[in-house]
């Protein structure tokens, strides 16, 4: 990979050397959509969010040298069309990034036309003409080399954004938006801004290109054929990295060229053919051919840890959760029926019943994972209800999912790290190496998630909602499935979270767990309040045992 990236870029500095016109004619064509399919990658890969604004932001550029060269210097038009572009795809973002992904594509499809015909009807009603004249005295050279410079930059800004707490973010959140959020990304912030920021790097390409064209009309800048040929690229290249355009792009604009000269008539369908034959064949495009995993953070940070945390001293007197007539409703069926639920500083407090009865759900609830329909909950003294689950995360209640949910895009270092660099914790390397050998994963740390036994997945949904560092930490049927071993291992290691001060609140199905674990246990049964105690008043409670235990746990 090394090896092409120098070869592409020594090719790239000499060709104007060696190159001619023409050569550099084509060199700008296959650097321009080496640019956009990138910047499209960089967030479409991660995300899974499929724009189809690329001519959109690209257009933006294109206008903006248009409409201001006169005024304006070249050069200083870049920065101009960088903040037109991303704040275009700011304010679209805003309105669509909390959709899902379909509705987003649609809505991008329809956004470069939509500024299209607004720029036909400004530059009529205002300018009486559509389109403009372009006079600027700018060489093929200087635009080849901007574009080489761009590409420079988004191929390192690329791979920066990947490694960092917030790239990982935005692969997190692409991969399970809801178990990223309960790990403390605001998924919506991080789509966001690199949205943005890749949309004002198509921006600047525009605006490197828009010298290129004597005139410059609605039509030509917003054609949604750059939309389309940007994401064919970025889907052929693979969208694991920003590599893959640069792999992509000079075959294909060679190809393009080639056919169009040959075939004019038949080379979209020629090229749509090919395309299908690689999807069908790499779907995950030439980066597949290539096997590199993602790499997790070298170790820079160096700073020393206390070998275990210090214990967490929170106030005795209130509660550390306090729900009260909490409800949920799932059409006819009522999961949740007003339930009443404290939760003391460093307690473990289990919640038991029957298949259905409605634990999962209370926990979701109190976990901001759903809107409860009634009743509210209180955490840290404040109220939690309608927080969001990146924000109780923030907070530092944590959460386990009863079916395990993992990023397969990020290693198990990357897991544990994610949470604890999005905190801004100083040494997060070192302390999510410590988390990974406290539940035992010290190992796999470079492993990805599919070449985990479901027991390390387990540990490492753990390792990653205690990199909160929760106050209080919900765990879904997290000891179901293990063996006598370990089980006897894994309730060691939840009461040595309770040691350290943690509240704990258990669903869990394993009795004995509960007896030997809990302070205190609630009972539901259909979605209510059925029994309250200690472990052995409700495991006796006559009620309980015939809904739930039967007569041999009597
Ligand atoms: N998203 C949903 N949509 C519709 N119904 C749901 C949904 N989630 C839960 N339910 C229903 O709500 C009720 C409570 O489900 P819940 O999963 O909370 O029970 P549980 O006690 O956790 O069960 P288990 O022990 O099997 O995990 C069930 O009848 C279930 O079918």
């Amino acid at each position: 990979m090394r090896l092409y990236l120098a070869l592409f870029f020594a090719l790239g500095i000499s060709l104007p050397f060696w190159g001619g016109e023409y050569g550099v004619s084509t060199g700008i064509s296959i650097l321009l959509y080496t640019v956009l399919a990138a910047a499209w990658a960089l967030f479409t890969g991660p995300s899974r969010y499929l724009s189809l604004a690329t001519s959109a932001f690209f257009g933006v550029g294109v206008y903006a040298v248009a409409l201001l060269h006169e005024r304006v210097a070249w050069p200083l038009l870049w920065p101009l069309a960088f903040l037109g572009a991303g704040g275009l795809a700011f304010l679209v973002g805003l309105a669509t990034l909390r959709l899902q992904g379909v509705y987003f594509t649609v809505f991008t499809f329809g956004l470069a036309e939509l500024v299209r015909q607004l720029i036909t009807w400004g530059q009529r009603n205002l300018g009486g003409s559509v389109g403009s004249y372009v006079f600027l005295e700018v060489g093929q050279e200087a635009i080849y080399g901007l574009l080489l410079f761009l590409a420079a930059l988004v191929y390192l800004g690329g791979e920066a954004l990947r490694r960092s707490p917030w790239g990982l973010a935005l692969w997190a959140s692409g991969d399970d938006e809801l178990a990223a959020r309960h790990s403390g990304v605001p998924a919506v912030r991080v789509r966001l801004l690199v949205f943005s920021l890749t949309a004002g790097v198509m921006g600047v390409a525009g605006a490197a290109v828009a010298p290129r064209w004597v005139y410059v009309d609605p039509g030509l800048a917003f054609n949604p054929n750059t939309s389309f040929l940007t994401a064919v690229i970025g889907l052929v290249g693979g969208l694991q990295g920003p590599l893959g355009a640069f792999l992509a792009a000079p075959p294909f604009v060679l190809l393009w060229d080639f056919l169009s000269g040959r075939f004019p008539h038949h080379t979209t369908a020629l090229m749509g053919l090919l395309f299908l034959l690689v999807v069908y064949r790499l779907p995950q495009g030439l980066l597949g051919l290539w096997k590199a995993p993602l790499k997790a953070p070298p170790p820079s940070e160096t700073h020393s840890l206390p070998p275990s945390p210090a214990p967490i001293q929170p106030p005795v007197s209130a509660p550390l959760l306090r729900a009260q007539g909490l409800s949920k409703r799932f059409g006819g069926v009522l999961a949740v029926a007003g339930l009443d639920l404290e939760v003391r500083p460093g307690e473990i407090v289990g919640l038991i019943g029957p298949n259905g009865s409605g634990k999962t759900t209370a926990l979701g609830l109190i976990a901001g994972t759903l809107p409860p329909d009634g009743g509210e909950v209180v955490f840290l003294g404040r109220k939690a209800t309608g927080l969001s689950p990146e924000a109780l995360a923030r907070l530092g209640l944590g959460r386990t999912f009863q079916q395990v949910r993992l990023f397969p895009s990020l290693t198990v270092h990357q897991h544990v790290y994610l949470p604890l660099a999005l905190r801004g914790v100083r040494g997060a390397e070192e302390e999510a190496r410590r988390l990974l050998r406290r539940v035992g994963l010290e190992g796999q740390a470079s492993l990805f998630p599919p070449s985990l036994t479901y027991l390390d997945q387990k540990r490492l949904e753990l390792a990653r909602a205690l990199a909160l560092d929760p106050r209080l930490l919900l765990l879904d049927e997290w000891l179901a499935g293990l063996s006598p071993t370990e089980l006897t291992e894994g309730m060691d290691l939840l009461r040595s979270l309770k040691a350290e001060g943690r509240a704990l609140v258990l669903v869990e199905h394993v009795m004995p767990a509960v007896r030997a674990l809990c302070d205190r246990v609630y009972v539901l049964s259909f979605g209510e309040l059925m029994a309250e105690g200690t472990p052995e008043e409700v495991l006796r409670d006559p009620k309980v045992v015939a809904t739930y235990l039967g007569v041999a746990h009597a």
